[in-house]
């Protein structure tokens, strides 16, 4: 099993334009590209596990997808019946999506993935789907994959979320651009919104006002998308962490997506004392710019609102709360536990080897600041605990177990962290 040693790192200046593509808008642009008329074009994709399964989905449902390594170009063929099953690998994202992109769609699909996506819920999308007339079905009463999709006629809908979940918000607003009149769609707190600007910007019909987001379906096809996907603020977060707890530290990410519902965990740190500056240098979709994060002492922060814009930061922020003075609490984060581990149990174990005093709630975790001791952890085979360990392990020293599944996000995490401390690989 793959295994990472790293050494305490000294003070460092990092600036690197070369942080991971952002996954939301990379799995979003392939799914996209097959609703449009025309060829798509797309600069800087995530080469990370998660999106290139989606991109060969895209293919097996019969996009032409032509990649000279720099540019993808999908020209889309509307969607045929793939003679496979489709794998989504380790990704909740390309499964959920997936779902209401097909349910319209004819023929049958089956969406499966790894043994960690084989055990997240899927009825968040399953159930909503079939009450608009969409046959799908999988264990558990159609809630675990493997998921046989038999698409269909849609009817229009006003579903009210109870989740504040952007795959949820995603598949469904997916599903009404082929249903039989205007849908509506309601979730407790703002989710990521990539999917209405996208989509808007490609010639939807969708609006949203106070958490309702409103659809119109589509007549025939919508413009092809033309985008250089931004750098992903949930992998430059590392970074930031990174430079936060290294006394005389800096790090500056270059073309990073500052989309408001993407970059709270950076405003976290921010009220936890860092120096914290945003520079917008582009727009398309969304605002794209640089962030930089300069040192300063941190202290304890409280978080508990706008949850969905930090989730997939949490745990490399609780990093930064188990070097800060006080004691951080995170709170109505219950859909931690649902990610590719129950990343409120990964992290307090983890914290607890390294020697942090840490309590857990069943929607979050108390964490005491203290000193940070090096260990040996495991990653429980997910991505986003992986990395913030390593990043942990620049203050400490740390060994961290079973580390390939950082290829799912970050294929060039390494190489990055490698500019900074020295990491050894044992496999
Ligand atoms: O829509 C997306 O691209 C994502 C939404 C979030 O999940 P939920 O929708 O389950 O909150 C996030 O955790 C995931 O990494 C990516
Ligand atoms: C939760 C994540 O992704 P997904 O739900 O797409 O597996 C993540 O990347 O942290």
């Amino acid at each position: 099993m793959s295994r990472v040693r790293i050494a305490p790192a000294g003070t460092f200046a990092f600036r690197s334009d070369k942080v991971a593509a952002d996954k939301s808008i990379s799995h979003r642009s392939a799914m996209f590209a097959t609703l449009a008329e025309g060829t798509s074009v797309i600069r800087n994709f995530l080469r990370g596990e998660d999106t290139m399964n989606t991109l060969r989905i895209v293919e097996a449902l019969g996009a032409e997808v032509a990649d000279d390594g720099e540019v993808i170009t999908i020209a889309s063929r509307g969607i045929k019946e793939p003679d496979d099953i489709l794998d989504c690998g380790n990704s909740g994202t390309g499964m959920r999506l997936f779902c209401g992109l097909l349910a319209s769609a004819e023929g049958h699909f089956v969406l499966s993935g790894d043994e960690y996506l084989r055990r997240r819920p899927m009825k968040r999308v399953t159930a909503p789907l079939r009450s608009i007339g969409a046959q799908l079905d999988g264990r558990n009463n159609g809630d675990l994959a493997p998921l046989s999709v038999r698409g269909g006629s849609l009817k229009a809908f006003d579903y009210k979320s109870p989740v504040a979940s952007a795959q949820v918000k995603s598949a469904m607003i997916l599903a009404a651009l082929r249903a039989d009149g205007p849908c509506y769609f309601e979730e407790p707190e703002l989710s990521r919104d990539h999917t209405e600007r996208m989509l808007s910007g490609m010639g939807a019909s969708i609006k949203t006002e106070n958490l309702r987001t409103e659809v119109q379906p589509l007549g025939g096809l919508l413009q092809p998308l033309d985008i250089r996907v931004p750098a992903d603020p949930s992998s430059a977060f590392f970074f930031a962490v990174a430079a936060a707890i290294t006394p005389g530290s800096s790090a500056v990410i270059e073309g990073v997506t500052l989309n408001p519902t993407r970059i709270e965990a950076f405003k976290a740190l921010e009220r936890m004392g860092a120096d914290i500056r945003y520079e917008v240098t582009d727009e398309r979709y969304e605002p794209i710019g640089n962030i930089e994060v300069r040192y300063r002492p941190l202290k304890a922060v409280v978080v508990e609102e706008n949850i969905a814009w930090l989730i997939d930061e949490l745990p490399a922020l609780a990093v930064a709360m188990a070097t800060a003075e006080g004691t951080s609490e995170v709170k109505n984060a219950e859909e931690l536990r649902v990610k590719e581990s129950d990343r409120i149990s990964t992290v307090m174990t983890n914290l607890k080897k390294c020697g942090i005093v840490c309590e857990e709630f069943n929607d979050g975790y108390r964490i005491t600041g203290g000193a940070l001791q090096a260990a040996a952890v495991d990653s429980f085979g997910d991505h986003r605990i992986a990395m913030s360990f390593i990043v942990a392990g620049l203050r400490c020293g740390m060994e961290v177990t079973d580390t390939d599944c950082i290829r799912t996000s970050f294929p060039n995490f390494f190489e990055l962290i490698g500019t900074i401390g020295e990491v050894q690989h044992e496999d």
